[in-house]
């Protein structure tokens, strides 16, 4: 059966001090607190991981970086490879982020590789997909979502889909103050759902945890993740403030 997860993208935010601040905080009202069918998932920058990762050890809270290369090493000045990422314990990564597309020009290929990287190096992945407002409006929503689930991960065995959780951020929520409806989320997960299913089967498709980003706030998730194919969220801003986060976690 599939999870429910709550995961927050710090992004470039918090130095060292910070994350482990805001850790810490959040380890601590989490403490008595039994979420039984809820995973808890945090990703600081690089330089704070390795503390983090320390500091959540013997929690549930599990700890994703935000990116990593596709190479093993090499010549990539300015890259994380995966296995330096296992090298500070950390088994999970955000990839496909729309700010990784948009900013560091990340392709749909580029992303299919990171991907097989991370599961060769057995890590779990957070795969981000959306569209931008413009496809909303052109009504090229679905198309553009299904091109990117499919160029990301279609190229994967169906025994693969175990490391695999999505998320769905459409671009114009992200940071904006504006969601999508419950209903508007809730379609595009079913969508989602489908095609995993006609790509794979309804075992795969109904096991992934498919979840929603773009201005999540203690006011709107209850209602969001209400929805039937909505399985939790990628939080940003709301992430940095451990009261919020933790108010998330429990909006199941
Ligand atoms: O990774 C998280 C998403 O980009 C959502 O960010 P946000 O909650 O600040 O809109």
């Amino acid at each position: 059966m599939r999870k429910q997860i709550v995961a927050g993208n710090w992004k470039m935010n918090n130095d060292l001090e910070a994350s482990k601040f805001l850790v810490k905080k959040i380890i601590k009202k989490l403490k008595n607190n039994s979420l039984q069918n809820t995973r808890v998932i945090v990703a600081p920058t690089f330089v704070s991981l390795e503390k983090v990762v320390k500091k959540a050890k013997k929690t549930t809270i599990e700890v994703a970086a935000q990116n990593m290369h596709q190479a093993k090493s090499g010549a990539f000045t300015g890259e994380i490879s995966a296995e330096m990422l296992k090298s500070v314990g950390v088994n999970m990564v955000i990839l496909g982020h729309s700010e990784r597309r948009e900013y560091f020009c990340e392709t749909d290929e580029t992303l299919a590789e990171k991907v097989s990287t991370a599961l060769k190096n057995n890590m779990e992945i957070i795969f981000c997909f959306g569209e931008v407002l413009e496809d909303r409006k052109s009504k090229n929503h679905f198309k553009v979502v299904e091109s990117q689930v499919k160029n990301g991960l279609f190229h994967l065995e169906a025994s693969a889909w175990g490391n695999i959780i999505l998320a769905y951020e459409p671009v114009w929520a992200i940071g904006t103050g504006e969601t999508a409806s419950p209903e508007q989320a809730q379609e595009m997960h079913a969508f989602i759902r489908k095609i995993v299913a006609d790509k794979y089967n309804k075992e795969v498709a109904d096991n992934v945890s498919i979840l929603y980003g773009g201005s999540v706030k203690p006011s709107n998730a209850k209602e969001i993740f209400s929805k039937e194919d909505v399985d939790g969220g990628l939080i940003g801003g709301a992430a940095l403030n451990a009261d919020d986060f933790i108010e998330l976690v429990k909006s199941f």
